[in-house]
């Protein structure tokens, strides 16, 4: 795509991303379980933190994802820094369209109102428009997606965007065969990203 086919198509995924949900995990399970060993996020490794709460102890998996779960807690993350200006400085770039690509928890019943509720709050029904709700993005047709998640697979073998790992604690270890690129934060230069994109 680029400048050649029409305007950039940027996808940005949400939790890890724009939201801090590793940072609300760690607090509120700390709050609710002072006396259960924790993962602090200079420990996290790997994209699930069910799992690696439960190589730390088989119980602890169904208390993190109790954190996760319980109402108000998707409505309650805290931006991640830079994120809420990127978007609105990328939603008013020439030749490109921004979209809010996330996936929702399999127990679904909290997480879909208050993702809808936490983009209205934090960056206004213009972007409420622009949510794209999927557990399988690899079929959502794109050039860019700045994710978290360090392996996107699905029913699409070749997705058309190129996923930028945007950096997270439990993705700064991994080492990204060449030529996969990083976002390290919202303080990074993600205008060159897109630019080198145009011009593909
Ligand atoms: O350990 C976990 C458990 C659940 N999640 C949730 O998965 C999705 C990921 O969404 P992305 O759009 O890929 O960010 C989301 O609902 C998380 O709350 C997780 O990230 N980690
Ligand atoms: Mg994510």
């Amino acid at each position: 795509m680029g400048s050649a086919a029409g305007p950039l198509r940027v996808l940005v995924d949400m939790d890890g991303v724009l939201a801090d949900f590793e940072g609300a995990v760690l607090r509120e399970f700390r709050a609710r379980f002072p006396a259960e060993p924790r993962v602090e996020l200079a420990e996290r490794r790997g994209f699930s933190v069910r799992e690696q709460y439960r190589n730390l102890r088989e119980d602890l998996e169904a208390k993190v994802a109790s954190v996760y779960e319980s109402p108000g807690f998707f409505l309650r993350l805290d931006p991640i820094p830079g994120a809420l200006e990127a978007m609105k400085e990328m939603i008013r770039m020439q030749d490109t369209q921004v979209f809010i690509c996330t996936s929702p928890l399999r127990k679904y019943e909290h997480c879909i109102v208050e993702k809808y509720k936490w983009v209205e709050k934090h960056l206004g029904p213009e972007f409420v428009e622009r949510i794209i709700l999927t557990r399988d993005k690899t079929v959502v047709a794109a050039d860019l997606l700045f994710d978290d998640k360090d392996t996107i697979q699905g029913a699409e073998p070749n997705p058309s965007w190129e996923h930028i790992l945007f950096t997270c604690c439990h993705n700064r270890h991994v080492q990204l065969p060449a030529p996969r690129r990083r976002l390290l934060s919202w303080a990074d230069n993600w205008k060159a990203i897109l630019e080198s994109k145009r011009r593909q």
